[in-house]
């Protein structure tokens, strides 16, 4: 069994246990379901373009950082120009957890992408009631039908929608109703980063859709190729939780 297949199947009993606690009733009570949202469509253009991201640990690093708090992490992203930050609800594979979204939801004005792995209708609840603004859609997982299915309800929730994708047959996974199209960097059987790759498939997308390269953007240079390459957006997570400053990185970035 592959890494993604070992993530949905627990994923499915995640969800499953989840429901047997908490209905979609219960999570349209809590405290941030009904407000509004932030759009990354703003602060894509407004600010770095940079969406920064806190995770303890991943299937192909091991352990990261374990220590920092997600509040301290995401608030250094906010001072210093990310235009969102992306916050690991999975807690199996990735150390992540809904109390790292609820902890730093009232303490910045960025958009928070509820990072998972999003394979069931109650999961977008989940997200609207912990306060997320943007949720993350991987093609390897879904149907292209599931994938406008789940547009359609997360955008009824306000919510904007990721879709990310790696290889040329996931381009058929994109509908006119996404916001924002990632391309994985890296390829998550075997966990190679190829930058080209991302380039090569940018090039065959829709005209004028936003797009995220993802993932392996270990420094500046990497950078400034994808951003010579056209794209908007750059979501960007064991480099940061490494140590290095965002503060810096934007500034030689941007030099
Ligand atoms: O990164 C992994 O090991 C991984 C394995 C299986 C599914 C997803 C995985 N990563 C999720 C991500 O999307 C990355 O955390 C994100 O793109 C940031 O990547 P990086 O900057 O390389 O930390």
């Amino acid at each position: 069994m592959n890494i993604l297949d070992k993530i949905i199947k627990n994923k499915k009993q995640e969800v499953a246990d989840s429901k047997s606690k908490k209905s979609v009733e219960q999570l349209k009570d809590s405290e941030f379901f009904g407000r509004e949202t932030f759009s990354l469509k703003e602060t894509i253009k407004s600010k770095s373009g940079i969406i920064a991201e806190f995770k303890r640990k991943s299937p192909s690093k091991g352990i990261i950082n374990a220590q920092l708090s997600a509040l301290e992490v995401v608030s250094e992203y906010e001072k210093f120009g990310a235009s969102a930050v992306s916050v690991l609800t999975d807690s199996e594979f990735f150390g992540g957890s809904f109390e790292d979204v609820l902890n730093v939801r009232n303490h910045i004005n960025i958009p928070i992408l509820r990072k998972d792995f999003m394979i069931d209708e109650y999961q977008f609840y989940e997200a609207k009631s912990i306060g997320a603004d943007v949720i993350l859609l991987i093609a390897a997982c879904l149907s292209p039908k599931q994938v406008s299915e789940f547009t359609d309800l997360a955008h009824s929730l306000n919510l904007e929608v990721l879709l990310e994708i790696h290889t040329e047959e996931e381009l058929k996974h994109i509908n006119k109703n996404i916001d924002f199209v990632g391309i994985n960097n890296r390829n998550l059987k075997d966990f190679k980063v190829d930058l080209q790759h991302s380039v090569d498939l940018k090039n065959q997308l829709p005209e004028g859709i936003f797009s995220i390269a993802e993932s392996g953007i270990y420094n500046e240079d990497d950078f400034k190729f994808l951003k010579e390459k056209g794209f908007d957006g750059f979501l960007m997570g064991e480099y940061f939780m490494r140590g290095n400053k965002i503060e810096d990185f934007i500034a030689n970035v941007t030099m």
